[in-house]
């Protein structure tokens, strides 16, 4: 595969085989832990609901999931741009679609792969399914078929029948060419535009440009037999045909020679420099083809700097990709428990993606990007992980329904909808999408010390790969590339950068520096020579204090607190020092962090102060707004208790410090993060729940992540050094690959 973050074939393959084979896993959300669980949700219990369903339909939106499940169904007969390769294959894209659906918009969404090529059996298959989903997303089959399959399917069913890859595809497209089209000057009224790919995706591309404006003479559209000019007899259907026009082009190069738009949902690679160089000026091209697009964005500028390019890929600016529709299509549709998704419902989408794209860019979606955007030419279209796009499209989408009377529930307060939209975004995505840009920018060179543990070997290829900085590996040369090759990775041994005390020209300054910093602490010369050369954590913090690397990634192999003690060795990471562990929490759409997590043991409420203004820094740098709660068995002094004492003072420590955030206690967690519990003490300080919890001790805040990890299944990123001069993470020794990568990100923020 080709794009500038360079992804192998392993790394696809062991994301989808780890932790567990594929991408999702369903959960309840009631509980089932008790007989009486048992009598309501199965038998008896369960009978209730069934006869009110029986007796009125519509209330399945109340009992069951139904309002909040839909289908990606497909039989793999146009993966992606790979072509038929059967139902079973197109698996891990529908699994993919059903994520998207899940972590974007907060719809769940499973899979239904059907193993035949014939529209009616589809259509009756899909047709039997409309008592369980709430809408029926059709995805990746192939034209003309999919034409005929969506067409039966919405006079047939009652609720939205939506193929992605025709109207998903032509919104973004729509919304993306709008905005191109103000940027180049041009009106589309006036544009020729050539589209390429005769199929699910570009028939319904060209029909809604051409609804928005486009004219009909002006439009040329090709396949894999060329230009579909009118009289043309092979390889045509009556889609198409609708497409064809009067003209002497017969080619592709001939149809692009002039062309103001370009729109390409056909095959890699199939347009060529020279295609592009024979346009207008300020061409807009849309190479959509995924994986890989007809044109590669490098390529058409390196002929055509005027270009205005997009391309489907997540790894080049301006992503036109239906991910940026579905989920919010489908959002909004279910919300009001629409019967379908209308041409109104679409337009209003892409007008509301086009409006957001215009708009002021905020600095949480800046962060999460790693630079400022702003609407241009490298800017046409939000990005996926805008956090504003649940909130803005599914209301356009909703309201578009609401008036043109698709909607079985119209929403009445739609202020209080986009609420609601807010809460369902789970922001673990942009947190870790904004460390990990951060560190791109950073392009620091990481020091991963553990070049013998696997799982580091295999973070340290994926933090270069991915384009983030360069992987600086300690260990033996000949570990290091067995360990490689026994991952798949032997290609990697290349491309690090392996040191170790025997390879270093600079192990006479790492020694002299240890013994001097050490002398006066009860080590002789010779210990602090040995310690330099063979301790890997001394021996990469030496290399960190001597600008060898600008930040340095441990902790997988030993416990946090012997790696801290050794890290001490070289830099000042204690608690008098004023270094702070604060551990980042991320579930079910909230994040909380808990500190101090790796530094002070028993924290006085002086302690306790710094640990909440350290939490409060870290809070702010991933775009959160800093809520501190002390926490406690009691609350507000009762009950009374010496232990809980210094968290009752700590609050005091911080007026008197004149602290510029948002602080309170002492409280029980409860108080702390349900915002109900926390009313009854309407003199508390804070906003809203907290997101800063300052643990009595490290032994209480270890426990409580660990539980929320183990119990909840909560994402754990941390603890994160802070307070230290140089960029050290420690991580835990139950880290993933995935977690040392987030750890060195974390690290790249802060390198110099
Ligand atoms: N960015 C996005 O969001 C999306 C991108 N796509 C991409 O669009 C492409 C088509 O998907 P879809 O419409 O579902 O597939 P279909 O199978 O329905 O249609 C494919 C069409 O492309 C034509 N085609 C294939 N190769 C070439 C070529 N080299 N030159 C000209 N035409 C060609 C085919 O021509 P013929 O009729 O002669 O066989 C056919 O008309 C895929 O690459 C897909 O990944 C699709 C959906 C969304
Ligand atoms: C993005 C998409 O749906 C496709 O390429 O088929
Ligand atoms: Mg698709």
């Amino acid at each position: 595969m080709s794009g500038k973050n360079k992804i192998t074939r392993e790394e696809a393959l062991s994301y989808h085989l780890e932790p567990t084979p594929g991408k999702f896993e369903i959960t309840p959300t009631t509980p089932m832990t008790t007989q009486r669980d048992l009598s309501l949700a199965y038998s008896p219990g369960v009978a209730v609901p069934v006869e009110a369903i029986a007796e009125n339909p519509e209330t399945a939106y109340d009992y069951t999931v139904k309002g909040n499940m839909v289908a990606v169904i497909s039989n793999g007969s146009a993966i992606l741009g790979l072509g038929n390769l059967g139902a079973l294959a197109s698996k891990p894209v529908m699994e993919g679609k059903a994520v998207l659906f899940k972590k974007f918009a907060d719809v769940n969404a499973v899979d239904i792969e059907l193993d035949t090529m014939e529209a009616d059996e589809i259509i009756k298959a899909v047709k039997l399914m409309e008592p369980t989903f709430g809408g029926i997303n059709l995805e990746d089959i192939k034209a003309p078929e999919c034409f005929i399959i969506e067409q039966a399917l919405k006079e047939q069913m009652d609720i939205p029948v939506f193929h992605d890859d025709q109207h998903g595809t032509a919104v973004i497209c729509a919304a993306g060419l709008l905005n191109a089209l103000e940027i180049s000057g041009k009106k589309i009224e006036d544009c020729k535009i050539v589209l390429n790919g005769a199929g699910a995706a570009g028939i319904a591309c060209l029909e809604l440009i051409k609804t928005m404006g486009a004219r009909n003479e002006n439009c040329i559209m090709c396949d894999t037999k060329g230009v579909i000019y009118k009289g043309r007899t092979e390889g045509m259907n009556q889609w198409k045909s609708a497409h064809a026009i009067e003209t002497t082009a017969r080619t592709l190069e001939d149809a692009m020679e002039g062309a103001d738009v370009f729109l390409g949902v056909s095959a890699k690679g199939a347009v060529t420099q020279d295609m592009v160089k024979s346009m207008a000026d300020n061409p807009v091209i849309f190479a959509m083809a995924n994986p890989d697009p007809e044109i590669t964005p490098e390529e058409a500028h390196e002929v055509r700097e005027d270009a205005i390019v997009a391309t489907g890929r997540s790894d080049y600016p301006n992503q036109v990709n239906n991910v940026l529709g579905f989920p919010y299509l489908f959002r909004g549709a279910l919300d009001i428990h629409a019967r379908a998704i209308n041409d109104e419902m679409k337009i209003a989408c892409a007008e509301a993606l086009a409006k957001l794209a215009r708009e002021d860019v905020p600095d949480e979606v800046a962060m999460a990007y790693g630079r400022k955007l702003s609407f241009g030419r490298d800017y046409i279209i939000p990005t996926p992980f805008d956090p504003r796009l649940i909130h803005v499209i599914p209301p356009a989408v909703a309201k578009a329904g609401m008036e043109t009377g698709v909607a079985r529930r119209p929403i009445i307060d739609m202020e209080a909808y986009v609420h609601s939209l807010r809460a369902r975004m789970d922001p673990t995505a942009t947190i870790l999408q904004s460390i990990h840009a951060r560190a791109r920018k950073a392009q620091a060179r990481m020091i991963f010390a553990e070049g013998d543990d696997l799982r580091v070997l295999r973070a340290a290829v994926q933090y270069q790969r991915s384009g983030t900085g360069t992987s600086i590996v300690v260990g033996r040369e000949n570990e290091v590339r067995e360990n490689l090759e026994s991952a798949g990775l032997g290609d990697a041994f290349r491309e690090l950068t392996v040191v170790n005390a025997a390879n270093t020209k600079h192990l006479d300054a790492y020694r002299d520096f240890l013994y001097k910093r050490l002398q006066r602490q009860g080590v002789d010369r010779e210990d602090a020579y040995k310690m330099a050369a063979r301790d890997r954590h001394v021996f990469a913090a030496l290399m960190l204090v001597h600008g060898h690397g600008d930040a340095l990634v441990t902790g997988v192999t030993r416990k946090s607190a012997h790696v801290l003690e050794r890290i001490n060795k070289v830099v000042d990471a204690t608690s008098e020092s004023g270094a702070v562990g604060i551990t980042a929490v991320l579930n079910k759409g909230k994040i909380v962090l808990l500190g101090d997590t790796l530094v002070h043991e028993w924290p006085d409420e002086n302690d306790l102060a710094d640990i909440a203004t350290a939490g409060a820094g870290v809070a702010r740098s991933l775009g959160l707004d800093p809520r501190v709660a002390f926490c406690s068995f009691s609350t507000f002094g009762y009950p009374v208790s010496e232990r809980s004492q210094k968290m009752h003072v700590a609050p005091q420590v911080l007026d008197a410090r004149g602290a510029d955030f948002e602080y309170d206690g002492e409280m029980a967690v409860d108080v702390a993060l349900n915002a109900s519990v926390m009313k009854k003490y309407d003199f508390c300080r804070l906003s809203g729940p907290a997101n800063i919890l300052v643990m009595p001790a490290r032994h209480s805040a270890s426990i409580s992540i660990k539980l929320l990890q183990e119990m909840g299944g909560a994402t754990v990123i941390g603890p994160i050094l802070t307070g230290v001069e140089h960029p050290i993470q420690v991580c835990s020794t139950t880290a993933t690959v995935s977690d040392i990568v987030n750890m060195a990100a974390l690290a790249a923020c802060s390198a110099k």
